[in-house]
């Protein structure tokens, strides 16, 4: 049927025949958190409280162009939510669902374990992430291109934010060109009791969140969900390499995003994420309950974790004996 294949929504599972109850699985809205927000230009002691609790901040005075932003969002928008699935699915980067989660795995997948979520993943070290992709004038050549402007401007934001923290500032902690970045599309969601992204802390140094109007991102905070009001921000989020080299003085925080339930295109985010280099040797010179560990040692635990039981364990796994 023509209307069904050209629909651009990825076939994310229903709740099935199998007792669940989901809306007693919906993500409840929490009490809003309000961020502190530093000024780019003057992070001074801001930065390093904000870095301590909550470990996540809106970015005043970035230098990103708004316009830039809008033609980002709307080209995101244009292939993700008005291009059919199998369109986007022949273009390199797209993913859906949870990675990893795909019923020929081992493990029985629940429909409860498939995130609601579908985006573009670009390496900023391949500086036209979709040539080879789209032709000239697709939505995807011109996302693309944005994409590459943008990650410009993450990388010099992410530079400037790392080398304004009062933690170890090891240049090699901080591979700024050599992140990514993910445009995310959270689809509407048609039943409750789907999750957008499940909880999680980023393994970056820093990531840097943009997100539109639709709201539903949470963070944990002194043990409860909190909602983070969606503006017209950047929010910086820290992530469990700023933890391991600021022995555990900054927070990586807990995140998750409800499915989208608003209708219309859902929810759009542009992330960036910035990790460290490959060689470098994650410590803190201050001394830490971690041992040193390199980001690959760390990504192939994780990955191992995933496998063997499901989910990401984390720093705990580098603990010192
Ligand atoms: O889309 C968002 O706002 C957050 C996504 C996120 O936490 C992630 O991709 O790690
Ligand atoms: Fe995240």
């Amino acid at each position: 049927m023509a209307a069904e294949s050209d629909s651009p929504c990825p076939p994310f599972p229903l709740f099935g025949e199998d007792g669940d109850d989901p809306a007693s699985e919906t993500i409840p809205h929490g009490e809003e958190l309000e961020l502190p927000t530093v000024d780019l230009d003057s992070p001074g002691r801001a930065l390093d409280a904000a870095c301590r609790r909550p470990g996540i901040f809106r970015l005043a005075n970035h230098g990103v162009p708004a316009d830039l932003t809008a033609r980002l969002f709307a080209a995101a928008r244009d292939l993700l939510a008005r291009t059919p699935f199998r369109d986007k699915q022949a273009q390199p980067g797209y993913f859906w669902g949870t990675p990893g989660a795909s019923p020929s795995r081992s493990r029985p997948v629940h429909p409860r374990d498939v995130n609601w979520l579908e985006g573009y993943h670009v390496h900023l070290a391949q500086p036209r992430p979709f040539a080879v992709g789209p032709p000239a004038g697709h939505a995807a050549a011109a996302l693309g291109e944005l994409v590459a402007e943008y990650g410009e401007h993450m990388a010099r934001v992410a530079r400037r934010v790392f080398d304004a923290l009062a933690a170890d500032k090891t240049e090699s902690y901080l591979n700024e060109h050599g992140g990514y970045v993910r445009v995310h599309r959270y689809p509407w969601c048609p039943e409750p009791g789907h999750k957008g992204i499940e909880a999680h802390t980023d393994s970056t140094t820093l990531s840097i969140i943009n997100q539109d109007l639709a709201g539903g991102l949470q963070v944990l905070h002194d043990g409860a969900w909190r909602d983070v009001a969606p503006g017209e921000t950047l929010l910086v989020n820290l992530g469990d390499m700023a933890r391991a080299i600021s022995a555990d003085a900054y927070v990586s925080v807990p995140h998750r995003v409800a499915a989208s339930r608003a209708g219309g295109d859902g929810r759009l985010s542009l992330c960036y994420f910035a990790f460290p280099r490959d060689d470098a040797l994650v410590s803190c010179d201050g001394g830490s309950r971690y041992r040193p560990f390199t980001l690959p040692e760390f990504r192939a635990q994780v990955q191992a974790d995933i496998r063997e039981t499901g989910a990401k364990v984390g720093l705990e796994r580098f603990l010192r004996h």
